[in-house]
Order: C-alpha cells, then structure tokens, then sequence
C-alpha cells in the first residue's frame, strides 16, 4: 500500500471521529514499526491544515468528474505539494493521486496563493487549526425501548450517582457535559441519553442485559426517519451488525417482521446474537445479497419499508451506490418509503446518488424537510456537478439529513428518504418534494458486484465487543489499499460458517431470539424454520 493511500485512510478515519489519533497511527497494526513515526507526523501536519487543503482543493474543482479519487485521498499528498520541502514524495506507488495533483499543479498553487491572500495569511501559523477546532463526540447511549424505558433508565442512572442535566442542546454538550458522571437526554433523537466522550458501559448491567445499546445518535437517524409503524413489513438491506435492525424492532415494538439482509456471514451471526440480547423477535435473517430478494414473491411483494444503509468509502461501492438504490426503488411494488443511509462525508456517496435515483425513475421522490428531521440544522450540501439540468435544487438539498463530528458533534453521517406519493397516506402528500422538471435520463446499468468484495474484517461476535464491531464497520475499509486481508477474512469466514448453519438449523438460543415470532401480519401461527440464502 503507498504512503499516501494509507495515510489518508487514517485520516478519513480520524476526521469520521472513528479512531483518536494514537490508536490510528502509533498503535496501528497494520503499519510498519519503521513507518509509524513518519505517518503519525505526516497525519498531525496534514490535519492541522486540513482546512485550507480542502477549501483550496474544492475551489480548484478538479476533482470534477473523478470517480476514483475522493477529496481526502488528496490530502496528504496536496499537503506535501504546499509546505514539504521535497514536495510530492517520489516512488511508484499512489500515481493516481500524484498523476492528478501534479496535473494540476499550477492552478492549485495558484489557488493556494489566492487563498493566503484573500485571508490574510502572514504565516503558516495562520492556516492552522486551533485547539478548540477539535472535535467533541460524547457517548450516546439508546435505551432499548424493547426492554427497558427511558424514565426508569434514567432513574438507574442517578440512583447510580449519575447528575441528569435537563434540556441540553447538541451545541451546549461539549460545555455542560464536561464532569465525568453527568447526562442529559437527547433533544433530537427518542430515547437517546448522552454522556462524557469517556464513559464506558462495557462492563454495565444495562448494557450486558441489552437494555441499552450503544449507538451514534447519526446512526439512530435512518431508522427513526423510516419509521414505520406497528405491524410493518420492512427489509433493512445492509443489516449486519444490527444496530438499525434492532432500532427497527423497538419502532415497531416487535410487532411486524423485519427480513435483515447481510451478505456477510461473520457480520450477520453478530446481529443475530446482540439482537437476540436486545430481545428482538420480529427479525428474519438472510445472508444474502439484498439484490438477490426475489420483488415479485409473496414476501417481496409484502415489503412497504426499505433502510438501506450500505458500506461506503473506499469500500468499492462509490461509484454503485446510484444503482444500488435505483435497483431497489424500481422493483418491489408495494415499498412506500426508502431511507438511503451512509457514513461518508463525500458528496459522490451521498448527493450524488441521490441526485442519481431522481434522475433514473419517475415513482419515488424526497421527502421533505418537514418529515425528515425537520429541526436538523445540517442539510445536504452543494456538489461539483456536470448535468446542471440535473443537480438538485435548494429545496431538495434541505430535504437530506448530513452530520459532522465537528459541527453536529456525532460521527459522520448522511440519509436521504425517498417516498412513493401513490403508496403512502393522503394527508402526507404535503410532504413530498417534488422537481418536476428534472429530465428522466436512462440508466445504462452496469454489472454490480456484490460478493467478496465487500467483505470486511470483523471482531469475532462477542456481546463484549459490540461497541467494536460498531466501530469495526464505521471504519471505512479500503479494499484497494490491501488494508484488509481478504484471504484472512475469507477463511474466518468459513469457520464462522459453520457455526452459523448449525445455529440457523438447530434454532439455538440467540438465534431463537432473533429469529421472527408472532407477526400480526402473518397469518399462520407456525413457527418458520429459517434457512439462510446463500449466494
Ligand atoms: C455500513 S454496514 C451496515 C451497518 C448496519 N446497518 C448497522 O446499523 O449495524 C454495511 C453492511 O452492508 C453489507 N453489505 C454490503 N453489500 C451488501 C449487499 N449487496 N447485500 C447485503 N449486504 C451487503 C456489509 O457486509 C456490511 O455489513
């Protein structure tokens, strides 16, 4: 892997507020004891000017257009290009991002001159960061509405010496949450408390019990935006490890059936367990492709709610996303509201794709601002765009749903909810954001990958580690880097296959757990034997 490929996949990690920087760099495994010094010093520089290189590599806009190389992978090297003495460091590896960068060289020094200029810089110190632009993630907490409720959590909490703060607003936790034992409840999100970026519940009763199951308050957005009700028939397309799937469960109170799709085995068999400790009994899980479930059978055609959460970022699924959802959108006939989630803070992951969906289908449109968050104060965002007849307007760009550690204070996060106006209820036809001028563009699909690729490295499935492994999936996986070791992750795989198989056959405990039971919808009382779908 080059210098600048690994460098700025610890840097995504750390501006996603996945990683502190020590763990991503000096206790980083996967770099060289020998390297671990310099990527620790080239990461530190590079974020203390991470503002100016964005800003300058955004107002070049050569990035337009590019479909391969993200604005972060520039990072280091545009770095390097303005304040190393060298300059772009010279091997064989990275050509992509140096061959663009050197491309345009003059323009982006250009840029960097106009930038100084316009802002005054009479030094380096001055496009530096300062230490209160660092960022403050506190530790959310959902209290699993399925077990406990959120009163008698809190109640626990305080009889444990915890100090409750009322009515805290996002922009005041980093000020009123600064002693160790203080909480306050959510204002944005149900059921979410806040605490102290240090705190840790690993080792708590509530937590062991599934009573409360830590979350990002972002990734509590998808599915409280879908919200379905009661009796639902829902697909959570990219389910595993199941943070959304179990969400899903407690919206609809157990009462529906939620099909929870993972092509991932190891992945899946962690959300089978920690669903099961949640105590969730409407999910039926299938290691399959979410493209490979059959639209026109009895249980596709019985789907109204679709959360689609995919990986993103390097993980090879940038430039599919668009067809991804499209394909979803286009077949199952009775789906009335779709979220589209991810963890990225690109623009060609989210905006795009969106703007993508709009341009290749006619049936599901946005949902608007007043349905989506409507009090979030951070929206979708403009994006180099070629097709301006295409681009989205000012009101559908109010209408998506972004989050960034440092403004929003919650990891990196982005949804968008798509509905169709003639499926869903009268009196919510208000709530549609409609663009009837966009032109229909045809959609020339190209083949979608959707196996091994995708695979990602997991912690093996202990409920101990279900933090990590919500951390493990955050952590964007580069597959092109040879950050992951496929063949590794192929062959835990396999062992974990087994145990799986047993497990869905036999009907064990966890599975039992997680496995669908009463389902108003169903009619039949008995009792199904899952089998997964294999690819
Ligand atoms: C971002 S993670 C999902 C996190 C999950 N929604 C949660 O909240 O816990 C993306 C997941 O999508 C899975 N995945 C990727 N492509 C898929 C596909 N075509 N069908 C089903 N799952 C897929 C990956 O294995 C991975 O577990």
């Amino acid at each position: 892997m080059g210098f600048y490929s690994q460098t700025s996949s610890i840097l995504s990690n750390l501006l996603y507020g996945k990683a502190s920087l020590k763990s991503a760099t000096i206790g980083n495994s996967k770099i060289k004891p020998e390297h671990k010094r310099r990527v620790y010093a080239a990461i530190c520089e590079t974020l203390k000017y991470s503002r100016v290189l964005l800003q300058v590599l955004d107002n070049t806009k050569i990035l337009i257009g590019e479909k391969k190389i993200l604005d972060i992978d520039c990072l280091v090297a545009l770095h390097d290009l303005f304040f190393a003495r060298g300059g772009i460091q010279h091997d064989k590896q990275d050509l992509n991002i140096k061959k663009l960068l050197l491309k345009n060289k003059n323009i982006l020094i250009k840029e960097f001159e106009r930038y100084k200029t316009l802002n005054n810089v009479k030094s380096k110190t001055d496009m530096q960061l300062e230490g209160n632009d660092k960022v403050f993630i506190p530790r959310y907490i959902r209290v699993n509405t399925l077990k406990a409720s959120v009163d008698n959590v809190i109640e626990r909490f305080v009889a444990e010496g915890y100090k409750y703060l009322d009515t805290v607003l996002y922009n005041e936790f980093e000020k009123k949450l600064r002693s160790k034992k203080s909480f306050c409840r959510d204002m944005d999100i149900p059921n979410v408390l806040v605490f102290p970026p240090s705190t840790d519940f690993h080792a708590h009763e509530m937590y062991k019990s599934g009573e409360i199951i830590f979350q990002d308050k972002a990734s509590c957005f998808p599915a409280y935006i879908l919200n379905p009700e009661p009796g639902s028939t829902i697909i959570d397309a990219c389910a595993a490890p199941g943070n959304k799937t179990s969400h899903l469960a407690s919206i609809i109170d157990n009462q529906g059936l939620i099909y929870a799709c993972d092509l991932d085995k190891v992945r899946l068999n962690v959300l089978i367990k920690q669903t099961g400790i949640a105590g969730c009994t409407c999910i039926e899980p299938k290691c399959t492709s979410f493209l490979d479930f059959d639209p026109n059978s009895v249980e596709g055609k019985s789907i109204e709610y679709i959360l689609l959460d995919p990986s993103c970022s390097g993980s090879g699924i940038v430039n599919r996303s668009d067809q991804l959802v499209d394909s979803f959108i286009d077949t199952f006939p009775n789906v009335k509201k779709i979220t589209y989630s991810t963890c990225s803070i690109h623009t060609k992951e989210n905006e795009s794709v969106v703007e993508n969906v709009l341009s290749h289908q006619n049936r599901f449109k946005l949902a608007n601002r007043s349905i989506v968050l409507s009090e979030w104060n951070s929206r979708g965002i403009e994006y180099p765009n070629q097709n301006i007849d295409a681009s989205l307007t000012k009101r559908e760009l109010d209408a998506l749903v972004r989050s960034s550690p440092e403004e929003m204070h919650t990891n990196g996060f982005f949804v968008a909810c798509f509905v169709d106006p003639a499926l869903i209820y009268q009196n919510e036809k208000d709530n549609i954001v409609y663009n009837e001028k966009r032109p229909l563009i045809d959609f020339v699909k190209s083949p979608i990958a959707t196996t091994e690729s995708q695979k990602v490295e997991v912690l093996p499935a202990t409920n101990d580690n279900a933090s990590s492994v919500e951390t493990s999936f955050l952590v964007p996986a580069k597959t092109n880097g040879g950050e992951i070791d496929e063949t590794k992750t192929l062959k835990k795989q396999k062992m974990d296959e087994s145990v799986f198989n047993k497990k869905i056959e036999s009907n064990g405990n966890s599975t039992d757990n997680a496995s669908t039971k009463t389902n108003k919808k169903r009619k039949s009382g008995k009792k199904k034997v899952r089998q997964p779908i294999t690819n």
